[in-house]
């Protein structure tokens, strides 16, 4: 079966005979539809009426969709199709919200002024009371520049928000954490740094998020060195982390020594290159790596990576591959050996499905929805945060990658990012490594 990436909510009113819904989960099928959730949305005296979702490939796969539904009889009907994905954005994901009613004069002065001028003052006289009496040390830049927004490339920052705001729903309901977008209306580093060192005041960590290679390596290690607070590079380390754990749970589950095995990356952009320093620097001594970029191919090589000439290479030489090059299809089937991991991460289509993946012999395969960052930056921003840690460093992201995995059922390669104590997990290793390295506890 092939993943679909369309979703449409179709309301059918179907008459209270037995076997209907049938007819109609027949109808969809047989014209190329997924089903997904069945929601009764009324039950009359006569009919019922359901939204059905229903996963499509094509607009021509979901014209056939409803040709089918329409084509039924026996009084079926279908009333409207909707896009849920488009109606859940409406008007925006998230809103800044204050945590105190304000509903006397009393209240009024209490928060506001001339109540507020104290706090000013004391923050002023103390800086370090502003962890206590403001919001700062909660609350996490996510900057983009728009420049590599999931594999959708340059589309700018604006065409970007929707994803800025879905990290800051995910951090606000995974790690309590308050995400604030940051749109970029620049793409020069150096301006890049500068706006990000001026506005860092307001904020506890900064995630950097779908900004492009190169020079995304330069804004991180420049904001790294001239910041005392975390900041990671979403697309690089939460990643290579989630990646790291998806690979430690194959590995386990099929008898495979890590360190032993040969790991090859296709794509050496932001994600690729951190996903190679990680596997190497975790102690993997044989990563490949291609790219159709000369530049990032010597970039692999500066860190002591190797290369292969192109991807057909890379497939017949590695044990386990991985891929972030945002270019949908690009692993032919005709590729895959016998018994390989391949995760195909980019987003939103991989580079292989991964049923196709897995029918052409791999042993495990994995797309960019299931092996995806939410795993990890949410509680490696908490971690850090509750720690008080100025960095993110490689023994945190290794403690993260770590607890992923730990969490993650015998057999699957990852966790279900829905479930709070991996994300508690995450952040109770990741303040543990912190606090030992720069806490001295
Ligand atoms: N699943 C996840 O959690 C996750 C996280 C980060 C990025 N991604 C995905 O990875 C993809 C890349 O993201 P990025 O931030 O690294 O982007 P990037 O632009 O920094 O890197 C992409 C790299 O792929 C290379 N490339 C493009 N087409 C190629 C081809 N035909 N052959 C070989 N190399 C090719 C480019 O030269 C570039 O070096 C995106 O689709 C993104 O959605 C997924
Ligand atoms: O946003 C995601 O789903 C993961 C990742 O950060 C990406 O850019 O693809
Ligand atoms: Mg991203």
């Amino acid at each position: 079966m092939i993943t679909k990436h369309m979703i449409r909510t179709l309301m059918i009113e179907t008459p209270n005979v037995p076997g209907n819904l049938g007819k109609v989960a027949t109808a969809i099928g047989l014209a190329g539809g997924d089903i997904g959730e069945v929601k009764t949305v009324k039950v009359g005296p006569t009919y019922t009426m359901r939204d059905i979702t229903v996963q499509v490939d094509t607009e021509e796969q979901l014209n056939d969709v409803i040709k089918a539904v329409e084509g039924l009889e026996e009084g079926i009907k279908l009333h409207t199709v909707s896009d849920e994905v488009l109606s859940a954005h409406e008007g925006g994901k998230i809103a800044m919200k204050s945590k105190m009613p304000i509903n006397s004069l009393a209240e009024l002065r209490r928060v506001y002024t001339p109540g507020v001028a104290d706090v000013c003052n004391l923050i002023q006289r103390e800086p370090d009371k502003a962890e206590i009496y403001t919001t700062i040390s909660n609350t996490v830049a996510i900057v983009t520049d728009g420049t590599a927004i999931l594999g959708l490339g340059n589309i700018g920052p604006v065409a970007g928000m929707p994803v800025m705001e879905g990290k800051a729903a995910l951090f606000d309901q995974l790690a309590g954490i308050s995400g604030v977008p940051i749109l970029l209306d620049t793409t020069d580093p150096e301006e890049i740094i500068r706006t990000v060192k001026n506005i860092a005041p307001g904020f506890g960590g900064i995630l950097l998020e779908d900004i492009g290679s190169p020079h995304c390596f330069e804004v991180e290690d420049r904001l790294k060195e001239e910041l005392n607070i975390p900041i990671m590079h979403d697309d690089q380390h939460g990643t290579a982390v989630v990646t790291l754990a998806a690979v430690i749970s194959a590995c386990k589950s099929a008898g495979i020594s890590l360190k032993e095995a040969k790991i090859g990356q296709i794509g050496l952009g932001a994600a690729g290159i951190a996903i190679c320093r990680m596997f190497m620097a975790y102690g993997v001594q044989a990563v490949y790596g291609t790219d159709k970029s000369e530049a990032a191919m010597n970039r692999l090589k500066q860190y002591g990576g190797q290369t292969t000439l192109n991807i057909q290479e890379l497939m017949e030489t590695c044990d386990i591959v991985i891929a972030t090059t945002g270019v949908p299809g690009l692993i032919k089937k005709e590729f895959v050996k016998e018994g390989q991991v391949i995760l195909a991460l980019s987003n939103p289509k991989p580079e292989i499905e991964p049923e196709a993946a897995l029918g052409a012999g791999a042993a495990y395969a994995a797309d960019g929805r299931s092996i995806n960052n939410v795993l990890g930056f949410p509680g490696i921003f908490r971690g850090a945060l509750n720690a008080k840690s100025k960095v993110v460093n490689h023994e945190m992201l290794v403690a993260a990658a770590e607890a992923i995995a730990s969490c993650t059922k015998h057999g699957d390669l990852v966790p279900d990012p829905l479930q709070p104590e991996v994300h508690e997990k995450v952040a109770e290793e990741v303040e543990r490594v912190a606090r030992r390295v720069y806490v001295g506890v």
